[in-house]
């Protein structure tokens, strides 16, 4: 079973998220289990303050490196595993992308530094972390969110928790393209029609077109994931014709 803690000066953003859904049904399987702790408890000052004022000045403050330090100890201390991938969230970290997060669902100790304020005092970042992830080019006010979805693109992963037909395969990403249209009953919709194909039970045919549908939407929406995508000479066959019709 994998373990996730979070270290967080807001423990209470979390129930909802991890107590919902897939993030939910992944615990109730045993797949993971969630520990949130909120660092403050491990000030080692009478009013457990966590940050500070920057050196040299300056605007904002800055989390003090002592109670983030000793909490991920402590963690570590309580964890069978002695090797966490030990996790900051950073809008100055490395993107998070599909490929991280197999990565980490490979793992079997997870623990995230929910940030706030200007940042973190450098020396967690040179000493304690493992990986540093930032969910994007924006800034967030704190990294509990940015937390929340690096947990979830992880948690899916871990094995059983998709269900038996394991469909994060077919995912966006997961194939090094953007996944192909889907559609649902009724065949018929106000006169917007199912594409005939999907109707026609012949699951070879329906495959290629799926095929070509992901490649086609990966060209025009992302072209850049076409570089590293791994295609067979038939796939790379379709999307010159792709991108001749186009
Ligand atoms: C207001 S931000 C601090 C930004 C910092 N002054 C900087 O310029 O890099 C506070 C915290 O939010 C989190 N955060 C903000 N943006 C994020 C992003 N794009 N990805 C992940 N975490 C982010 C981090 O934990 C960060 O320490």
């Amino acid at each position: 079973m994998m373990k996730i803690d979070v270290l967080s000066i807001f423990p209470e953003m979390f129930p909802g998220v991890l107590g919902h859904s897939i993030l939910k049904k992944a615990a109730e399987k045993q797949a993971v289990s969630y520990n949130v702790v909120n660092f403050r408890d491990y000030a080692d000052n009478r009013h457990q303050t966590v940050d500070d004022y920057p050196y040299g000045g300056g605007a904002g403050m800055v989390l003090k490196p002592q109670p983030i330090f000793d909490a991920v100890t402590d963690l570590v201390d309580k964890a069978e595993s002695k090797k966490p991938r030990v996790i900051l969230m950073c809008p100055q970290g490395e993107s998070h992308t599909q490929k991280k997060a197999e990565e980490l669902a490979r793992e079997e100790h997870l623990i995230f530094i929910c940030g706030h304020y200007e940042g973190y005092d450098e020396r967690i970042r040179e000493h304690i972390i493992t990986d540093e992830i930032s969910i994007g080019d924006y800034v967030l006010t704190g990294g509990e969110l940015g937390a929340m979805v690096v947990i979830d693109s992880v948690v899916r992963l871990l094995p059983g928790v998709l269900g038996s037909e394991e469909s994060h395969i077919q995912d966006s990403f997961s194939t090094g393209l953007l996944e192909h249209p889907h559609y649902t009953r009724p065949a018929d919709f106000r006169g917007m029609k199912v594409p005939d194909i999907l109707l026609s039970g012949n699951h070879k045919l329906i495959d290629e077109w799926r095929t070509k549908e992901s490649l086609r939407r990966t060209y025009s929406r992302r072209p850049d994931l076409l570089d590293a995508a791994e295609l067979s000479p038939e796939q790379r066959k379709w999307l010159e014709d792709i991108k001749k019709q186009q």
